[in-house]
Order: structure tokens, then sequence, then C-alpha cells
């Protein structure tokens, strides 16, 4: 099989050919892999470079006006090379139906349809989000992992799960490259700023910046303002960029870390132009290796927008019979990954795995040692931050669970018993709670208690900061009492947005993982509204209806 790709959703024109032997390979069902080794993939890319600013997309569309035909010729020319003489010369045409910049899309698609239609072939509308996520998955062969998109204008955690890509955490404002480039310019740089901003870092040492984590979901907008203060208070920008480097990237990998945990995989892969940073990649590959689990990061050409990512998902899709028909080929700026039906995986494939404790577990962000009567959680330090960095949030979040974890009892919510506490060590014992996470024992009436539970939080001015079904224990006899653990990134606000968040987190967790999401998300709501206000459910459509593209 033999798939041209076509990719221009935002500044690479670019064309790819892509061939395997074994196409069956590509989808799930069959007993064998795909093998990169002897698959080829050739590349032609033309990128657009703005003169000055950020991306325009006027000039963008212009550039892939001209550009997208060059790149598209000079693909099906070595296409015609490799070709036998049987046939048409490709067996499909991919290409990015979103999301991006609509002026864009609308050429690449309009340049995949004249090319499926003269050589009559069908048409494979990919997710741009996707391609970056599969194109991991097929050098890696791992299974079924959790990725990591760190892109320009996207920064999400994508894992597979009841036949979509699941969405478990993602950016609350801008695309992490976007958020760089932003301070680039207010710094009077040339887009794109990651380069330079990993090159001037080599040269400064770190400071402080505002880090924000709320279960899987992270925000940029804090950083940004203070690294443009920084800057214009006359900050040396290499300290600047170093402080941004290590906090951007340390969330990120934190939040991976949670999203292994949360769902049990032991895979991680990277997608995504940011994904070319160095200390990115240390900094993940260092918490995987410690908390034992596998790593896979594309090299640059595979990470930044290319059409081989988009010709590789083109194949997959045309192995598993899923074409496109041109009266339903129109582009969509927005199209999320969790759109997508995945017609080239498993119905029964999961990211989730079970998880198998023995008294000694591993948390996201601590190691947890549960007795017959009492739990030691302690926050052991992790490497891949910053000392100073990793020193604060240890501190930091041992203080706000030991405090808000009483708190919270006190607002009528069960929690452990907190017996004694080290802030410096980072060391907590509680009372032991429940027989099972709620993770391990889904039921509508324990999720429906969570929903009560987070109303009496909110009303008490108190944020749960990463309800997850991993931080809920359940009794598994008599009453099944429920209780909420690990208010680490709790903190105390009335307002309406950040109780909104609190429900999202708890919902995302709740889709990511569960089979049957939707009576589970019903209960939880009815929960929520015997004691908490409409106001919160209501700004929790808007978040969930939020297009994170800006
Ligand atoms: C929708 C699509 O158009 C979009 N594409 C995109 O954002 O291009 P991508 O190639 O994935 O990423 C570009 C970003 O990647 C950043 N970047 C490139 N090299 C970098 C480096 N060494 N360190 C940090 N950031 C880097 C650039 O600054 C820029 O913001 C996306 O995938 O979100
Ligand atoms: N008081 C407790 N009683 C019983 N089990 C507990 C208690 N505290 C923690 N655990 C168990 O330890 C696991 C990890 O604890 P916790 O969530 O506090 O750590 P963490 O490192 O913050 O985890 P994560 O960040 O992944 O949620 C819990 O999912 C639970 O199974
Ligand atoms: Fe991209």
């Amino acid at each position: 099989m033999r798939i041209l790709g076509i990719e221009g959703t935002a500044w690479a024109a670019s064309a790819a050919v892509f061939e395997t032997d074994d196409p069956d390979a590509l989808r799930s069902g069959t007993d064998r892999a795909p093998d990169p080794a002897s698959d080829h993939v050739f590349i032609e890319s033309n990128p657009y470079q703005p003169d000055s600013g950020g991306i325009h997309p006027r000039e963008a569309a212009e550039h892939m006006s001209n550009a997208i035909p060059e790149v598209v010729e000079t693909a099906l020319a070595h296409a015609a090379e490799r070709h036998d003489g049987d046939g048409p010369i490709v067996d499909g045409v991919a290409f990015s139906q979103g999301p991006g910049l609509g002026p864009c899309l609308r050429i690449v698609g309009t340049a995949a349809r004249s090319v499926a239609q003269t050589l009559d072939v069908p048409l494979l509308g990919t997710n741009h989000m996707v391609a970056h996520l599969e194109i991991g998955r097929y050098q890696s062969g791992f299974e079924s992992p959790v990725c990591l998109n760190a892109s320009g204008a996207n920064a999400h955690l994508l894992g597979y799960h009841n036949g979509r890509y699941r969405v478990l955490g993602e950016t609350m404002d801008t695309g992490v490259g976007n958020s760089i480039d932003k301070f680039t310019r207010h710094v009077g740089w040339t887009h794109p700023g990651g380069p330079k901003v990993e090159q001037a870092a080599k040269d400064g040492s770190y400071i402080d910046m505002p880090y924000v984590v709320k279960g899987m979901d992270f925000s940029f907008s804090g950083i940004m303002s203070a690294a443009k203060d920084e800057a214009d208070d006359g900050t040396p920008v290499e300290d600047i960029c170093v402080g941004l480097q290590e906090t951007i990237f340390g969330m990120l990998t934190e939040v991976a870390e949670r999203a292994l945990s949360l769902t049990g995989t032991d895979e991680l892969v990277l997608g995504g132009g940011v994904g070319q940073n160095a200390r990115l990649r240390e900094m993940l590959a260092e918490m995987c290796e410690q908390r034992g689990a596998k790593f896979h990061a594309p090299e640059p050409r595979f990470l930044r927008d290319n059409a081989g990512m988009i010709a590789v998902l083109g194949a997959r899709m045309l192995a598993a019979g899923d074409t496109l028909p041109v009266s339903e080929s129109q582009v969509n700026p927005n199209f999320r990954p969790d759109q997508v039906e995945v017609t080239w995986r498993g119905a029964r494939e999961s990211v989730a795995r079970a998880h198998t404790d023995d008294g000694a577990i591993r948390g996201a962000e601590a190691t947890v040692d549960i007795g017959p009567e009492s739990v030691v959680k302690r926050r052991v330090p992790k490497t891949y931050r910053h000392a100073e960095l990793d020193e604060r949030l240890r501190r930091e979040r041992t203080k706000a669970e030991a405090r808000l974890t009483s708190d919270a009892r006190r607002a009528g919510v069960r929690t452990p018993v907190v017996r004694d506490i080290d802030p410096v060590e980072g060391v907590i014992t509680f009372e032991a709670v429940g027989d099972c996470d709620l993770a391990e024992c889904l039921d509508s009436e324990s999720v429906r208690v969570v929903g009560e539970y987070l109303a009496r939080l909110h009303r008490a001015g108190i944020v749960h900061g990463d309800p997850t079904t991993r931080n809920v224990r359940v009794e598994l006899d008599g009453e099944k009492r429920v209780s909420l653990i690990d208010f680490g990134l709790g903190y105390h606000t009335q307002h309406v947005e950040d109780h909104a968040m609190d429900l999202h987190v708890f919902a995302q967790s709740i889709e990511g993982t569960a089979d049957d999401a939707e009576p589970l998300l019903d209960a939880f709501e009815s929960g929520y509204e015997e004691y908490g206000s409409q106001e919160v459910l209501d700004r929790l459509r808007e978040v969930e209806s939020r297009g994170r593209y800006r």
C-alpha cells in the first residue's frame, strides 16, 4: 500500500509518501504489528516563515497556495518512481482535515480532493492531532500508550478508551508553543520562538514562575504574564528562559505522570513541535525511567508538523476501510481529537490497565505505604524537576494537603484523619480509609456522593484540585462509605470557574476510564445539584464546550 499525505494546517506545507508491504498490520485485530524498519516514508516540506510577528492567517494561506502544489508534485514524482506499473501510483490521498487555520485547511482540502479525483483513489480525512499521536505509536510499537501532544496550538494528553481518543487533560488557555512564541515576540525575537528559548536557556539560571496544574489540566496564562513582567523589569532574558522551560515542561511532565498513574499504563509517547525540545524530552524520559514506564519520542522531522504522520494515519484508515466521500470532506478548523471515530483500533482496547498494588503504591506525586491502621504518604523528590521548584512544590503541597484534609471534614466531607505531618521531608501520616479506589469499584451511588462532597467543599470555599477516581476511597461492606483523599492541589476560593474546573477534572477521569460513563456522570451531577449551585453546573457546560485552538 502506498499513500500520499498532505499537511498544511498552519505553517508547514508538506507532502509525503508512505509505503508498506503489510497494510493489515496497521489495524488492530491481526496477529501482526507494523514494522517501521521495512516501511518507507518520504517527506517534502516547505515552511512558512513570517517576516515579523507570529503566524498571519492570510499570509500563511498565501504560502500554502504557492507551496502545496509544489510539495505535492515532488511527492507524487517520488511515488511514481517507486511504482511498478500496475494501477494508480498511490492507493489513497490522506490530508489534514483539522484542526488548524481555516484558510490554510481549505487549500489543503482542495488539493487533496483534486489529486484523489484525478487518480481515482479514495480520500482519507485525518485529524492532525491524532496523527501527531499515531506516529509515535506506530514507531514505538506500544499497544495503548498515553500520548502527550506538545505542539504550537495545542497541549493535551490523550488515551484510547471505548473507541475514541479521550482527552485526559489539556491546556485551559493557549497551546504550549504559542505561549512560548508570545513571550519571544514580546522580547523582539522572530518566529518561531521555541528553539530560541531552548538556546538562550543554556546560558541562564533558574528563576521562580507561577506553576498551575489542576488534575491533569494546566494553564499557561499566568506564567506568560509573569515572564513578560520579568522582561520589562530587566531580568536577564536567559534566566527567564530557564524559568519558563523548567516550569512549563515540569507541568507537562507532571500531568503526563498523573495520566500514567490514573490509567495504570506504562507507555508514554510524545508528539508535536515542542517535543523537539531536548529539555522536555529529558524530563519525560527521566520521569518514565523512574516509574518503570517506557517512553518514545519520534525524531524531530516526525514531531513538528509534517505530512509523513498524515500519510501513516491515512494508511491505517484505508486498511480499516475508513474512506471519506468527497461530499463529506469539508475541513474543520476546530476538529477535536475526541470527535474522531477510531476505526483502525479494536473496541475493547484501552489505555486503562488493572492496577496491581501490593502494600506500597506509587502515585503520580508520592509513594504511599499502606499499613492496617495508617498510611504514610511521602512526596519523594522528583529529580526531573529543577531542585528549587521541586522543593517548593513538595513543601507547599504537603502543607496544603494536611490543612485541607481537615478543613474538608469540617465542611461535612469524609476524609482520613491526619495523624502526623513533616513538611520539610514532605511526609504525612493518615488514617487508612476505604477498601478500594473508586476507579476499581465504580458505581452510581458512590459517584453521586462524590458530587455531593464536591458541592459541600465548594460551599465552604474549598477546591479539591485533583478529584479523580483514584482520589476517592470506597468501603466495600455495609454502607459503602466514600472518602475523599489527596488534597495536595487544593486551595480556598469562591470562584465559580475554579469550582467548575473541579467538576470537569472528575468528569474527565470518568470518561477516560469508565466502560459506561453516561449514567455515572448523571449521578455525579445530580449529587452536586443537591447541595451545589446551578451557576457552577452552567459554567461546567461552558468549560466543556470551549475550543482550545486559540
Ligand atoms: C493545528 C496545527 O497547525 C498545530 N501545529 C503546530 O503547532 O506546529 P508544530 O510543528 O506541532 O509546533 C510548532 C511549535 O513548536 C515550537 N518549537 C519548535 N522547536 C522547539 C524547541 N526546540 N523548543 C520549544 N518549542 C519548539 C515552536 O515555537 C512552535 O510554537 C498543532 O499541532 O497544534
Ligand atoms: N488514607 C488512605 N487510606 C487508604 N488508602 C490510601 C490513603 N491515602 C492514599 N491511599 C492509596 O494510595 C494511593 C495514592 O495516594 P494519593 O492519591 O494520595 O497519592 P498521589 O501520589 O498524590 O497520587 P495521584 O497524584 O496519582 O493521585 C491512592 O489512590 C489510594 O489507593
Ligand atoms: Fe501540529
